[in-house]
C-alpha cells in the first residue's frame, strides 16, 4: 500500500513538474525566446564538430538559462500572490531574480561565442571564397552592377527613364556585359564571337527603334564591357 502511495506521489510530482515547464513555455514570452534559441543552437551544433565536453557545456548553459527563467517566474508569481501593491522588498526580490536570468543569458552568449566563433569564421571565409570562385555568382554581381551603373549615369545625365531611352543604353550595356561574361567563362572563340554579334544586334535594334542614338548605344556597350571586365578580373583574382 505504502509503495503504491509513494509511486502515485512520484507520478503526481512528475506531472506537476511537467505542468510547470509547460506553463512557463505557454505564458512566459521570454521562455519562448529561450526555447527557440536553444532549438536553433542545437540544430546548428549538428553542423559543427563539437567534442563531448563542448556539447556538455552547451547543454549546461542552455539548461541554466531555462532553469533561472523558471525560478524567476516562480518568484514573480509568489510575490504577486502576496501583494499587488508596491513594496520595496517585492521590487528587490523580482529584480534579483531577473538579474539571475541576465547572468545566465550572458553566460550562454559567451559560451556560444567561444564554441562557435572559430568555426563560424572558417565557414564564412570558405563561403566567400566559394562565391568569389563561382561563375554564376560573379555573373549575377556583374549584371546587378551594370544595371546600377546605367541608372546612375542616366540620373547624372538627366536623360531617359531608368528602363528606357537616355544616355547610356541599358540594353546595350547588359548585352555587351553578358557577351564579356561569356568570353571570360568560355575559351571558345565561336561562342564569344556569337555572343558579341548578338550584343551588336541588340544595340542596333535600340537605334532602329529610335529609343537610343548611336552614341548612347556605344556608351552602353563600353560601360557593359568595362564593368564586366572589372568584376571578372576581381572575381578571378580572389
Ligand atoms: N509589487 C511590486 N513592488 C515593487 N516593484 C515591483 C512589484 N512588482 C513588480 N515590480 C517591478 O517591476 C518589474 C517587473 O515586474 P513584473 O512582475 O511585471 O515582471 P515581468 O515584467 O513579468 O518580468 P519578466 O519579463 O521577467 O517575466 C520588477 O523587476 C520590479 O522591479
Amino acid at each position: 500500500m505504502k509503495t503504491g502511495k509513494t509511486r502515485q506521489g512520484l507520478v503526481k510530482a512528475f506531472n506537476a513538474a511537467i505542468e510547470g515547464i509547460l506553463y512557463t513555455f505557454k505564458f512566459e514570452r521570454n521562455m519562448k525566446i529561450h526555447y527557440f534559441v536553444a532549438v536553433l543552437v542545437f540544430l546548428g551544433s549538428l553542423f559543427f564538430d563539437l567534442s563531448k565536453v563542448e556539447m556538455l557545456i552547451l547543454i549546461f548553459s542552455i539548461s541554466l538559462v531555462v532553469i533561472s527563467e523558471m525560478f524567476n517566474t516562480a518568484i514573480e508569481k509568489t510575490i504577486d500572490m502576496i501583494t499587488d501593491e508596491y513594496h520595496v522588498l517585492a521590487k528587490i526580490a523580482k529584480d534579483v531574480a531577473a538579474g539571475g536570468v541576465l547572468i545566465a543569458a550572458l553566460n550562454s552568449v559567451i559560451v556560444g561565442y567561444i564554441l562557435f566563433y572559430d568555426e563560424l569564421t572558417d565557414l564564412s571565409t570558405s563561403l566567400l571564397y566559394t562565391i568569389r570562385r563561382s561563375e554564376p555568382h560573379i555573373t549575377l554581381i556583374c549584371i546587378v552592377l551594370v544595371l546600377i551603373a546605367v541608372v546612375v549615369v542616366k540620373t547624372m545625365t538627366s536623360t531617359g527613364t531608368p528602363l528606357k531611352g537616355g544616355m547610356p543604353s541599358g540594353h546595350a550595356a547588359l548585352a555587351f556585359a553578358m557577351a564579356t561574361a561569356i568570353t571570360f567563362m568560355t575559351e571558345r572563340v565561336v561562342a564569344y564571337t556569337l555572343a558579341y554579334l548578338m550584343a551588336v544586334l541588340v544595340a542596333q535594334s535600340r537605334i532602329e527603334g529610335k529609343i537610343h542614338t548611336f552614341w548612347e548605344t556605344v556608351a552602353g556597350a563600353l560601360l557593359g564591357v568595362l564593368v564586366a571586365m572589372l568584376v571578372f578580373q576581381i572575381g578571378n583574382f580572389y
